[in-house]
């Protein structure tokens, strides 16, 4: 038990004015207080007039990230409780500047460092973390964070951020989580020239160097926190991304979340979108700008979305087409098609000019992983317009300023009939007298309840199929009022709800498909879940509950009589 000032400069223990009289006493902390007792609600109230001060986005992240720091409980109800309103400070996109902005805010460090230079000790390193019962790791190596590039250690706001959510939108208890930067340098020229740079101050090790110490924080993850751990990987740079998934997959808990994440949240757009456009997924053409990570991802799990139609595979790669920054990703380029987009080349004529592309192949579906701002311009968008009665537009990269097209620019140059989803939030659109509030297809929907249910049955790999149950699971809770304001998505004031019932039904699966290691299994899996989640509400801080008088068992000060000018 931690008593007096060290129980107030813990964030885990600490209610500020919440402790009541009798708790301030039998904690040593009498005193150390000002005399008003506040109630969690009257603190929330405070947090919201303090946050609404602030005119910059970064200056109200940094008051959320330092509530975080001061009071752990009343920053995940503020959070989980106003989702919409503080998603996209905490997260996309404002995290995104927290990130580039990383040196100058750098204060109370949240997280493990762990460099190049530790390798042959990341066990030990690992050791250092004070929380024995970790369950999740959200780790980047920096290289590619958002679509904002090289951010070397900077980019340790985004697993940060993304833990943060898995408590606010999936219940996970903030002790079971924790966010780890690989540095292992960066080749972004300005940061090695940056003052500020908090990283290693050294070009990125790659090859051999690079994969081993990859390897070896793998197995070390494990071995301090068990087999079943979730890795989550974030953020890594194309190559890697694939590889290392491909690479590891099978033998740890381990899943990608800008390849399968973002894969999910898309098709589940897209499943809800056909229900717009009363056309099959397996009847769409579909179009990507950009063949990284995310357009593969998605692409893959569109493929076995249209396969469960009853398509065959061959069928249904057929109808994907992806452009980079060669042109179209055809057999007959110069240099052909890369190697990790291979499954999606096509035998046709190239082309480098994506506007003539999208006239002459004629996509109804458009999407957008190109992290190049404002690529999908009036033309492109005109074009969508004439392929197709409803096109539907999905500006995915992040943050807003890497978005394909805003939300207003899709509706006015579609006539207002696109049916459009970003990456990073936008304002309602205002279109001939109408209203829209477009979706966020962002990976929030999907990684936070996955992440739930594979943790709440301690499953020991994360098998793709989840991905589709996930994007199922999400895709069935769009209303038809949703579908008609132009959202393909649920609110986000709904998300916790969908994250529950993601990881029920990716706990059932596990169970179904013998990944699960919690046994026997949960009658009602549902309760099982519930049992573990995380409360934000304030208990009771009393050292003991006592059915004895404290003063005779412990030596404690007996309790304080009441001041009287309280
Ligand atoms: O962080 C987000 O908002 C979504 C995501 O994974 C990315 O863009 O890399
Ligand atoms: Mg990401």
């Amino acid at each position: 038990m931690v008593r007096g000032i060290d129980h107030l400069r813990d964030p885990r223990l600490n209610k500020g004015l919440a402790f009541t009289l009798e708790e301030r006493q039998a904690l040593g902390i009498h005193g150390l207080l000002a005399a008003k007792f506040k109630s969690q609600e009257e603190q929330l109230d405070i947090c919201r007039i303090s946050i609404d001060r602030y005119e910059d986005n970064l200056n109200k992240y940094l008051y959320l990230i330092e509530l975080q720091d001061r009071n752990e409980k009343l920053f995940f109800r503020l959070l989980s409780e106003n989702v919409e309103k503080y998603l996209p400070i905490v997260y996309t996109p404002t995290v995104g500047l927290a990130c580039q902005r990383f040196g100058l805010i750098y204060r109370r460090p949240r997280g493990l460092f762990i460099t190049i230079n530790d390798k042959g000790h990341i066990f030990n390193i690992l050791k250092n973390w004070p929380e024995p019962d970790v369950r999740a790791i959200v780790f980047t190596d920096g290289e590619r964070i958002l679509g904002l590039g090289d951010l070397g250690a900077y980019g340790m706001g985004i697993p940060v951020g993304k833990l943060s959510l898995y408590t606010a939108l999936a219940g996970i208890k903030p002790h079971q989580c924790l966010p780890i930067t690989l540095d292992v340098g960066t080749d972004n020229q300005d940061l090695l020239e940056d003052p500020l740079y908090i990283g290693l101050r050294q070009r990125r090790v790659r090859g051999k160097e690079y994969d081993e110490f990859i390897d070896e924080f793998m197995e070390a993850c494990v071995q301090r926190y068990g087999q079943n751990t979730l890795l989550q990987f974030e953020d890594f740079a194309l190559l890697n991304a694939g590889r290392l998934l491909q690479k590891y997959r099978n033998k740890y808990c381990t899943f990608n979340d800008d390849i399968q994440g973002t894969a999910s949240v898309a098709v589940a757009g897209m499943m809800a979108a056909v229900r717009v456009t009363k056309r099959k997924l397996g009847e769409n053409i579909y179009m990507f700008l950009g063949a990284g990570s995310a357009s593969n991802g998605i692409a893959n799990l569109i493929v076995a979305a249209m396969m469960s139609e009853g398509l065959t595979e061959r069928q249904a790669r057929e109808r994907v087409y992806m452009f980079d920054v060669d042109g179209l990703l055809s057999t007959r380029r110069e240099g052909g098609v890369p190697e990790h987009a291979k499954a999606f080349g096509k035998d046709i004529e190239p082309e480098k000019d994506f506007e003539a592309c999208v006239a002459k192949i004629k996509p109804s579906c458009l999407i957008g992983c190109s992290t190049v701002g404002g690529a999908f311009t009036p033309n492109v968008l005109k074009q969508m317009a004439k392929n197709i009665e409803r096109p539907i537009i999905f500006a995915l990269s992040n943050p807003t300023s890497k978005a394909e097209c805003t939300a207003q620019d899709a509706y006015d140059h579609t006539e207002g009939r696109c049916i459009f989803a970003s990456g990073s939030p936008f304002p309602p659109v205002q279109h001939n007298g109408k209203e829209y509030y477009t979706g966020q297809g962002n990976n929030s929907y999907i990684f936070p309840g996955i992440a739930l249910g594979v943790i709440a049955t301690a499953t020991h790999h994360i098998p793709e199929t989840m991905f589709l149950t996930a994007a199922r699971t999400l895709a069935n809770y769009v209303s038809e009022s949703d579908l008609a304001i132009g959202r393909i998505y649920p609110s986000l004031a709904e998300v916790k709800d969908v994250s529950l019932a993601i990881a029920i039904e990716v706990a059932k699966m596990a169970y179904d498909e013998g990944l699960a290691s919690v046994y026997p299994e949960p009658k009602d899996i549902t309760k099982h879940i519930e049992n573990q989640m995380y409360n934000y509400n304030y208990e009771s801080s009393m050292p003991v509950v006592w059915d004895w008088k404290p003063e005779e068992k412990f030596n404690v000060r007996p309790i304080q009589p009441v001041p009287k000018n309280i």
